[in-house]
C-alpha cells in the first residue's frame, strides 16, 4: 500500500483525527493506497506554519526565492519518470502524456515563476503639477491557499503553487483527493530544493472537509482554486463575506469552429488531440466541433477514422492514446451523458461503449465518442460532460456559427480554423472566451492571461497577472 501524509511545516505527518480515504488506481480499479481525510485542525497546523514562515519569507530577497524555484523545476526534471509513473498510475492517464506534458510543465511552472519574479515590477505615477510622486507597492498577501482538481493533478498544482511562493506568501494547499501522489511527492523535493519549512503546506483530504476549511479559514486571505463550476460557486459564496480575493478557474464547453479554407490536414490532427488529450479531461478540450456545411461529410468520414484508429489501453503502455478515465463515478457520469444523446436524437458515429482491457478488467475505460447532433440546444451540446465525448454539427456560416458558439453558459476557450484574416479578427473579438486559438490548440505561452468569461471563472492566471493576483497593491503618495 502507498500511504501519503500531509506535509506540514517540512515534515509529514498522519492526520490529527486518524481519518483515511481509500485511493484508487484507475487502470485496474483497485485501492492501492490511502491519504489522510484533514480535518480543520490539520488546516489549522498547516496554517500556523504558513503564518510564522511569513515574515521570513516575504523578506527573503527575490535572487533567492528564484534560485529555490529554480531548484525544485531542476529537481522535478531529475525526477521525471518517477513522477510520470505515479501521475499515470494515480489519474489514469498514458504514461507517455505525463512524461511529455504533465511533469515537464510543473517544473516549467516553477522555472517560469522562479524567473518572473525578477522582473515583476510595480508602476510609479508623477502628479504633475501638484509636486508629488506616487509609488506602488506590490506586497504578498501572507498565507494564501491553492485548491487544484484531478485532471492535470500535479501541473494545476504547481501552476497556483509556483506564483504564491514566487510573490512572497506561504500557502495552505490541497490537491485533489482523487488525484493526490504527485502534491505528496512535490514536498519531498520542495525539502530537497531548500525550500524553508512552513512556506509550502500540503493537506489532503475531501472537498468538503479539507478543502471546506481552507475557504471557511479567516486568516486565508486569497484562495485560487481551479474545478467544477458548482464549486467555484460555493467557494464564492463562503469567501464573498470575508472580502477574500478569489481566482476561479471553472468548466467549459468550448466551440472547434472550422472553416473550409483552413489546413485541413493540420486542422484534422489536432482536432483529435484537442477532442480527445487526457481523456477529453480538460477544461479546454473543444468538446463541440462546428463544421462548415461544405466540408462537413468529408470532415465527418476523416474524423471518424481516425477516432476510431486511437487506442485505448493501459497507461503504462507507450502505444496507449487513451488510458483510464480518472475514476468509477466520473466513468459513470459520462456514460450517462451518452445515454443523454441517444434520447435528444444524436447518433452515436463512434465509440460509446466501455471497453475491457485484458488483465485490467476492472479499469475505468471508454471508447472516445463521437456524437453528431441535431440541434446546439441539446443536453449534451450545453453542460460539461468532461470526458472522451465530443459533439459536431454542420453550420452555413459565420454568424449562425458565433450565435452557436457563443449560446451556452461556459467562456473558457475557442478555437477558430480558418485562413481568412479578416474573419480570425471578426470572429475573435466576438468569441465570449477568454481564451482563442486560431489554427492550433493549447498552444502555451505562460506570460499570457489565462482564464474563463461567465460560468468559467474569475480572474486571469498566467505571467504577471497571476504575481497581481498573489499580491495587493499600496500606492504611496509623497508629497515634495
Ligand atoms: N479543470 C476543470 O475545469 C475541472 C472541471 N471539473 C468539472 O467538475 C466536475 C466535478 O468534478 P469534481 O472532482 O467533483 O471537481 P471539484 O470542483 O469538486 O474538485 C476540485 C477541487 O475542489 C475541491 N473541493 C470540492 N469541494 C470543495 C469545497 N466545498 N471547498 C473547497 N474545496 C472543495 C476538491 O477536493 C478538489 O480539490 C467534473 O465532472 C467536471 O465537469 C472537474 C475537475 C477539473
Ligand atoms: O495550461 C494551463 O495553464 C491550464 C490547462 C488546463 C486547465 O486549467 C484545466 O483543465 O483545468
Amino acid at each position: 500500500m502507498e500511504n501519503i501524509k500531509n506535509y506540514i511545516n517540512g515534515n509529514f505527518h498522519n492526520p490529527i483525527e486518524n481519518h483515511w480515504i481509500d485511493n484508487y488506481n484507475p487502470s485496474n480499479g483497485e485501492v492501492y493506497g490511502q491519504i489522510p481525510n484533514s480535518s480543520k485542525e490539520d488546516v489549522e497546523n498547516a496554517y500556523i506554519a504558513a503564518k510564522s514562515a511569513f515574515p521570513v519569507w516575504s523578506q527573503t530577497t527575490l535572487e533567492e526565492r528564484s534560485s529555490i524555484l529554480l531548484k525544485i523545476a531542476d529537481l522535478l526534471e531529475t525526477n521525471l519518470q518517477r513522477f510520470a509513473e505515479a501521475e499515470s498510475k494515480d489519474n489514469g492517464k498514458p504514461i507517455s502524456l505525463a512524461k511529455a506534458v504533465d511533469i515537464p510543465r510543473a517544473a516549467s511552472n516553477f522555472r517560469f515563476f522562479g524567473n518572473a519574479i525578477t522582473q515583476f515590477a510595480s508602476e510609479s505615477h508623477e502628479s504633475v503639477g501638484l509636486q508629488a510622486i506616487n509609488y506602488t507597492l506590490r506586497q504578498p498577501i501572507g498565507v494564501v491557499g491553492c485548491i487544484s482538481p484531478w485532471n492535470l493533478p500535479l501541473y494545476l498544482f504547481t501552476w497556483k503553487i509556483a506564483p504564491a511562493i514566487a510573490a512572497g506568501n506561504c500557502v495552505v494547499a490541497k490537491p485533489s483527493e482523487v488525484t493526490p501522489m504527485t502534491a505528496y511527492l512535490l514536498g519531498e523535493i520542495c525539502n530537497e530544493a531548500g525550500l524553508p519549512k512552513g512556506v509550502l503546506n500540503i493537506v489532503h483530504g475531501l472537498g468538503s472537509s479539507t478543502g471546506q476549511a481552507i475557504i471557511e479559514h479567516e486568516d486565508i486571505k486569497a484562495i485560487s482554486f481551479t474545478g467544477g463550476t458548482a464549486t467555484g460557486a460555493h467557494i464564492a459564496k463562503v469567501a464573498a463575506p470575508m472580502f477574500k480575493k478569489l481566482s476561479l478557474e471553472l468548466g467549459g464547453k468550448n466551440p472547434n469552429i472550422i472553416f473550409a479554407d483552413c489546413d485541413y490536414e493540420d486542422m484534422l490532427n489536432t482536432t483529435v488531440r484537442s477532442s480527445f488529450a487526457n481523456q477529453g479531461q480538460i477544461c479546454l478540450c473543444g468538446s463541440r466541433i462546428f463544421v462548415e456545411a461544405s466540408i462537413y461529410e468529408k470532415f465527418k468520414k476523416d474524423f471518424v477514422a481516425k477516432i476510431k484508429a486511437l487506442k485505448v489501453g493501459h497507461p503504462s503502455e507507450e502505444t496507449t492514446n487513451i488510458g483510464a478515465l480518472v475514476s468509477k463515478p466520473h466513468l459513470e457520469k459520462v456514460k450517462e451523458y451518452i445515454e443523454i444523446a441517444k434520447t435528444e436524437n444524436g447518433t452515436i458515429l463512434c465509440g460509446g461503449n466501455e471497453v475491457t482491457v485484458k488483465g485490467y478488467e476492472n479499469g475505468y475505460y471508454l471508447e472516445p465518442t463521437v456524437i453528431e447532433v441535431q440541434s446546439d440546444d441539446c443536453r449534451v451540446n450545453q453542460e460539461e460532460i468532461f470526458g472522451p465525448v465530443v459533439t459536431i454539427m454542420p453550420f452555413n456560416n459565420e454568424d449562425e456559427v458565433l450565435i452557436m458558439a457563443n449560446k451556452v453558459k461556459y467562456g473558457l476557450s475557442a478555437t477558430l480554423w480558418t485562413n481568412n484574416l479578416k474573419r480570425t479578427i471578426r470572429m475573435s473579438n466576438q468569441l465570449q472566451a477568454g481564451i482563442v486559438w486560431v489554427n492550433t490548440w493549447m498552444m502555451r505561452d505562460l506570460r499570457t492571461p489565462f482564464g474563463g468569461v461567465k460560468a468559467s471563472g474569475v480572474g486571469r492566471e498566467g505571467g504577471f497577472e497571476a504575481l497581481r493576483f498573489f499580491t495587493e497593491a499600496k500606492n504611496v503618495c509623497i508629497k515634495y
